[in-house]
Formats: structure tokens, sequence, C-alpha cells
């Protein structure tokens, strides 16, 4: 378990983290999410007493890092994956973490395993690719075999099979009962990876909450359908109270339903024999709820209104119900 209480950093001029709260617990990935700038690695650093709180602390299993009697088993950390001699071997590298950390050499024989580098462990670590390296990366992280881990950025640059990995992978770590703690700016891919979300802005924190919450509280929710009787079935919904409109920038057989549910309107179209070739529930869009919770907090935007900070592609309403499922 991890528990900030009033932690707060501040660089000469720049309060970085201000006064953040929050608490990370085991068995689920906690996502930490915010904009470029808001403070997540500060945080992070402080979480592995690499840098002193100007206030508050940072407790992990009820210590401060600098206290834990072995770190190392306590707390796995991938924090810079480059952070690698390139001329190295991967085997090498982790039998030198391995014994200034008093850890057996077996143990670098199974976490090479775990994160499926067995085969190259013998190569340069400065010829892996960035996919390569962040498995060695989380290699390193998990030689104590910790029950806590914090992954910085984990998924930047990665390809999308090397992000399905990792995300899968922090999702089994969880599952054996650890707090796992991963920062990110993206928020479809935090979302399909947390099952609870510490959003922070500008150093402060906006909100704690399950993701199946954020995700639910996202925006409105409508009712998606079309049907070779539009019309009428506009008509039939608008006699029993519902409310909807054409949607302008879909085929003309498209409506959308903003008073009533997927049940209403299909019960509505049953009753009156008319033929329905679509019928969904949209939600509104993660980015736009996020904006709403960190839009005075992001620090600078390309123009757009999908926040700067996302580099992923915006996820559509469509997407939403996929969300959920896709977590589990
Ligand atoms: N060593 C430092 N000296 C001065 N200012 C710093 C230092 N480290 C961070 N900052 C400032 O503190 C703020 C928070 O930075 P931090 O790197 O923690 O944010 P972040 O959320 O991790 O951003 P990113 O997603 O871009 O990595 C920024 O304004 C940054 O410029």
């Amino acid at each position: 378990m991890i528990e900030a209480q009033g932690l707060t950093k501040r660089y000469g001029d720049t309060l970085a983290v201000h006064d953040l709260s929050f608490t990370v617990q085991p068995g689920k990935v906690t996502g930490f999410l915010g904009p470029n700038g808001s403070g997540k690695s500060t945080t992070m650093r402080m979480m592995l007493g690499l840098d002193r709180p100007t206030a508050g602390h940072v407790h992990i299993n009820g210590r401060p890092y600098g206290e834990l009697k072995n770190p190392l088993r306590t707390v796995g950390a991938l924090v810079d994956a480059k952070w690698v001699h390139p001329n190295r071997s991967a085997r090498s590298h982790l039998r030198w973490l391995a014994r200034s950390n008093r850890l057996p050499n077996r143990r670098v024989d199974e976490v090479l395993d775990i994160v499926g580098l067995s085969d190259v462990a013998g190569r340069r670590a400065g010829g892996y690719s960035l996919g390569m390296a962040q498995r060695l990366g989380i290699a390193a992280a998990l030689l104590g075999d910790p029950e806590v881990l914090l992954f910085d950025e984990p998924v930047n640059g990665l390809d999308p099979e090397g992000i399905h990995w990792i995300r899968r992978f922090m999702q089994s770590l969880a599952a054996e009962g650890r707090t796992v703690f991963v920062s990110s700016h993206l928020l479809s891919e935090m979302a399909l990876t947390a099952e609870d979300l510490v959003i922070i802005g500008r150093g402060e924190l906006i909100a704690q909450c399950s993701t199946d919450d954020f995700v639910d509280g996202a925006g409105e929710t409508s009712v998606r359908v079309r049907s070779p009787q539009a019309a009428r079935l506009l008509e039939c919904v608008a006699a029993q109270g519902l409310s909807g409109h054409r949607d302008d920038e879909a085929p003309h057989d498209t409506l959308v339903v903003t008073v009533g549910s997927t049940e209403q309107v299909g019960e509505v179209a049953a009753r009156e024999g008319i033929v329905l070739h679509e019928l969904t529930t949209r939600r509104g869009s993660l980015e736009e709820a996020f904006m709403r919770l960190t839009g005075e907090s992001v620090d600078y935007r390309t123009g757009g209104s999908v926040p700067a900070t996302t580099d992923q592609p915006a996820v559509g309403g469509n997407e939403q119900a996929a969300l959920s499922a896709a977590r589990r």
C-alpha cells in the first residue's frame, strides 16, 4: 500500500506538487494520470526517496522509502528504461544489480524468464529495441520480488504489441496481490489498464476514483438508432415523451435519442413494427471528462479540443462500452 499525505515539492519558484493526499491499494493497477508537467514524475521520485518532500510525506507499506529495511524487496520501479550500460548484456546488468542487493543469481534467470528475455539475455543491451529495454527495466524492478511496483510512463514510445504486453503484465502483477502504481498522460491507455485512478493537475489532486466511475461519469449518455423508418420512429419516440433528433454528422437514417434508454426505444420500435438496424448506448468521451476535470490544470494545449497531453487517438463515444470489458 502507498499513502501520500500532504505531499508537497517546491523547486525554487515552481510548486511541482502541492498538498497531495491519496492511497494506492494492493491487488489493483492504479493509474496515476495527469497532463505533462503536472507533477507525476516528481511524486514518483519522492516515493522512491530520490527527492525529498518540501512538506508532507509518502509512505510505502507504512514507512518512507529511506526507512525500508529491504527497499528492493519492498518496492520495484521502472523509471528510466534506458538506464543500463549499452555494452552490458541484459544478464550481466541484472547480475550486477542482484549482487549489489545481495540477491541470488538464480533470481536473474527467473526474472529474465518472466519478462520473456531469456533467449536474448546474452546480447548487448545497447542493441535492444525500446520494447526490449522496457522488459529489461521491468525485470530489474522484479528482482527483489517486491510487493509494490511503480512504473513511470511505461508505454511511452512502444508499438501496440509492446503496449498490450505491458498492460497485461501489470494486470497479472496486481492479480498476484501486488500494489501496482503506473503513471501516464495517456487517458485511453489508463482506462484500459487501471482499475483505480489518481488524477492530478498542476501538482494538485483532482480526483481519486475507480476507472468505472470515471468512465460512467464521462458525460451525457445518449442512444444511437439507425432505422430505414427514422422519421416515423422519431415521431413515435416523441409521442412517448422521449426526446431525440437526427444526427447531422451521420447517414440520414441515424437518430440520437438524448432522453430515453435503448430498452425504451427498442420497445417503441417493436410496438410500432419499425425496423431497426442499430440500437446502441453512447457515452460521453473520456477526453471530455478529463478536460473537464483538468481543464484549468493543463499547462499547454495544441489548440484542438483534445488535451495537448494526449498523443493517442481520442477515445470516441462508440469505444466507451468496450473499455470496461477490455479491462477485465
Ligand atoms: N529538478 C527540477 N527542477 C526544477 N523544476 C522541476 C524539476 N523537476 C520537475 N520540475 C518542474 O516541476 C513540474 C512537474 O514536473 P514533473 O516532471 O514531475 O511532471 P510530470 O507530470 O511527470 O510531467 P511529464 O508527463 O512531462 O513527465 C514541472 O513544472 C517541471 O518543470
